[in-house]
């Protein structure tokens, strides 16, 4: 049994988002993806009856363009989780197209998405907003100044958009650390991230499904970005 409006999940065809995506027709819900890069996950997730949609969000006129075609397939939405990130370190020499795609990705997309869906969340009751940060935004980052300057952005964007929406809907923040390791990430850069963190693990990607549950289902809480970070503020 299906529930009610779909969910729309962005830069879901691979790794946390995929995940979630498919954790979230397990639990019923309908699913819209995008992806970048078109990948053999979206073939299944199209068999799950997920709908799967182009999208660059390195540009206004592609975030536009998104829009544009999310609405042509939909006329309410239960949430948006805004997942799509590129975790790229500052580029010498290209800093500033460097800057301007990480800004657009990482708070222009989230930004336009937000302003002329919410037509599309106020078809549904419940309805969510969530914003994928990074715990890195707590600290900074010597070598990925732009990407971190950008998540910190986001949680702004978080707290301004729940008051601006309120009480139709809620929106939150889930700040990770490291989650999931990357298939290039060689033992000593694994050893060295792990003891970052007090806990010293690689979790995996269902502790951010647990966390958007929590904020799905959680009808009292917004304006807040959860901390999944292994407490790695306490080393
Ligand atoms: N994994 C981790 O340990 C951590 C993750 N996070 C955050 O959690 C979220 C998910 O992380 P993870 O799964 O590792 O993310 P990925 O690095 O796998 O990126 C997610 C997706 O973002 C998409 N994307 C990148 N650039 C663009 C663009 N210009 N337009 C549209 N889509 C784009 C990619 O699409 P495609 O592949 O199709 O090109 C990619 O599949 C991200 O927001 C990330 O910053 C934060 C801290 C730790
Ligand atoms: N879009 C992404 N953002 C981040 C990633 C990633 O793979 N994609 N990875 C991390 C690291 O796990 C970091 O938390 C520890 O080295 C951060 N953000």
């Amino acid at each position: 049994m299906q529930l009610s409006a779909p969910i729309l999940i962005t830069g879901a065809s691979q790794r946390l988002g995929l995940h979630c995506a498919e954790r979230l027709l397990d639990d019923g819900h309908a699913v819209i993806v995008s992806y970048r890069t078109p990948r053999a996950s979206l073939q299944r997730l199209r068999e799950r009856g997920a709908i799967c949609l182009q999208a660059d969000f390195a540009s206004e006129a592609g975030i536009l363009a998104f829009i544009a075609e999310l609405k042509a397939h939909t006329d309410s939405l239960r949430a948006i989780v805004h997942n799509a990130a590129e975790w790229q370190v500052d580029m010498p020499g290209d800093e500033a197209a460097t800057f301007q795609r990480l800004f657009n990705v990482h708070m222009l997309a989230p930004y336009l998405i937000n302003l002329h869906c919410a037509e599309l969340l106020r078809r549904s009751t419940p309805a969510d907003i969530v914003h994928l940060s990074d715990d890195v935004a707590r600290t900074g980052s010597a070598n990925r100044v732009a990407y971190c300057a950008s998540k910190a952005g986001l949680d702004n964007l978080t707290l301004s958009f729940a008051a601006k929406y309120a009480p139709a809907i809620k929106v939150n923040g889930i700040a990770p650390a490291l989650i999931l390791f990357n298939e290039g990430d060689d033992d000593a850069y694994r050893a060295k991230t792990l003891a970052k963190s007090a806990l010293g693990i690689e979790p995996g990607a269902e502790v951010i499904y647990q966390s958007l549950r929590y904020l799905l289902d959680n009808p009292y809480v917004t304006g807040t970005t959860l901390t999944v970070n292994g407490g790695r503020h306490l080393k």
